[in-house]
């Protein structure tokens, strides 16, 4: 399975970073394959060093104007001209998406996959890794959406909560 994951580009606290290894380990060693921002750097690095170490694949799509801290030994790495065509590649390339701890990068990254699946435009799952419970407040946020009829479908058809990588992975039955 080709896994997306977004996550943050910032050097972080060991609470998320042991999160992101294990989950890493986890997809590398079941042999899938990591569809990611294609950066060396914070957690984006740590989860890449992770599949990379557990005999994963890795698949970088970057961005022209980051294309001098992509990762020099990816399997693949494809360089975008825009973060527009990188987040649509990212996503063709994905049978599913995780998203972990991140910022408004990774915000915007989730937040526009939601929207295409909320419209019917792609099926691919997306599991949101409530690391420490970082997302505590999302998850919040997006319950009052649906309870006040602000999403067409059900929550649960739109993203699901994983509490650790072995649960994430679970739900996308990886
Ligand atoms: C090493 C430096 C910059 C590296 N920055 C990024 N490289 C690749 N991808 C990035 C970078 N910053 C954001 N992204 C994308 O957004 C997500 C992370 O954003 P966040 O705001 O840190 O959550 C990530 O999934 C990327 O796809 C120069 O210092």
């Amino acid at each position: 399975m080709n896994i997306c994951v977004f996550c943050s580009a910032a050097e972080l606290d060991s609470v998320y970073t042991d999160a992101a290894r294990e989950f890493a380990g986890l997809l590398g060693k079941r042999g899938h394959s990591l569809v990611w921002g294609g950066s060396d750097s914070g957690l984006m690095k740590v989860v890449a060093d992770g599949v990379q170490e557990a005999g994963g694949r890795l698949i970088g799509i970057s961005v022209e104007f980051l294309r001098d801290v992509a990762r020099p030994d990816a399997d693949e790495m494809i360089v975008t001209a825009d973060l527009a065509e990188r987040k649509a590649l990212m996503l063709d390339r994905a049978d599913a998406v995780v998203v972990l701890v991140g910022g408004t990068g990774t915000l915007d990254e989730a937040t526009e996959i939601l929207e295409l699946r909320k419209h019917g435009m792609h099926a691919k799952p997306v599991v949101v890794l409530n690391t420490a419970g970082f997302y505590d407040g999302l998850r919040q946020q997006m319950a009052r959406m649906e309870a006040e009829g602000f999403l067409p479908i059900p929550l649960a058809d739109l993203v699901t909560f994983a509490d650790d990588g072995q649960q994430a992975l679970e739900l996308l039955g990886a």
